[in-house]
């Protein structure tokens, strides 16, 4: 079987971006996994599925699956390459389009320049929302990791993650520590592991250590979980510049009950067909 395919980015977190709409598409754990390897396969931290939607009112589905064949709820990098997709590949003339997640409906807008702007909806803190194990809703939590405590804070964008403030993130043992972190047992889905250095009010810099697929050169929703976790401690205002090492994302969240609005680039690098 004959597959096309679409390599993207999003500030170097990169995509395989598949047509579900305009061909059958079978996918399963094993060949995802094949299909991300960077050296026997096309290579990908994350798998993007576009499908139609069953939904009134909402345009398209989109499924996300880590470079590991997991399969997730969000990705904020990847929402901003769907929606040049759909546009590039002609599946719709809109610019600002509501697309189904495994876990909620975003509305990604394409913007002149080249930059999209999406709606990644509230954020979402209760430990059950994540999930973490914790016996109340606290603002930040000490995680014992290999007998040292670690001061994080949770938030879910449609997926979990734990954020933790450092002084110097460029010297920090993220390769060490994001793995420990990811495999935590208090999240029991996993977890990807944010951290994130106080430059300004409206500046941070920040590395992931992503779930599934290790640390990603950026992640969309990790920016959004840092930001919102940087505004609830006190430590930022509603509009902040993330710098990541695949370039930078304007954040921007007005507070409780209000949904995180993401702002960034895209790029499609080349197309391809894959035999099966
Ligand atoms: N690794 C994430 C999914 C991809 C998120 C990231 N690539 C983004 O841009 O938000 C997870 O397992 O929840």
């Amino acid at each position: 079987m004959k597959l096309r395919f679409t390599k993207m980015h999003g500030l170097g977190n990169d995509f395989v971006v598949l047509d579900g709409v305009r061909q059958s598409v079978q996918l399963d754990a094993e060949l995802l996994r094949r299909l991300g390897h960077r050296n026997f396969g096309i290579g990908f931290d994350q798998l993007l599925l576009v499908e139609p939607s069953d939904t009134a009112g909402v345009d398209f589905r989109y499924r996300i699956f880590n470079a590991d064949g997991s399969e997730v709820g969000q990705c904020g990098n990847g929402a901003r390459c769907f929606a040049r997709f759909v546009h590039e590949q002609g599946l719709t003339d809109k610019t600002e389009i509501a697309v189904q997640t495994a876990r909620g409906v975003i509305y990604p807008r394409l913007e002149q320049g080249g930059n999209v702007t999406v709606d990644m909806g509230v954020p979402r803190v209760a430990p059950a929302e994540i999930p973490f194990v914790a016996a109340e809703e606290q603002l930040n939590y000490p995680l014992d990791v290999a007998g040292h405590l670690y001061d994080i804070s949770v938030v879910s964008m449609g997926n979990p993650h734990a954020v933790q403030v450092v002084d110097d993130v460029e010297s920090y043992p993220v390769g060490k520590l994001g793995p420990l972190i990811e495999h935590h047992p208090r999240f029991p889905e996993r977890v990807n592991a944010g951290f994130m250095q106080i430059v300004g009010r409206d500046e941070i810099r920040l590395r992931v250590f992503e779930r599934g697929a290790g640390e990603t050169l950026a992640c969309g929703t990790g920016a959004c979980a840092a930001v919102v976790v940087g505004i609830r401690r006190g430590l930022l205002d509603p509009g902040v510049l993330v710098h990541t090492h695949g370039g930078d994302l304007t954040i921007r969240w007005a507070g409780e009950g209000q949904p995180v609005l993401m702002t960034g680039p895209t790029a499609t690098v080349f197309e391809g067909t894959i035999e099966l």
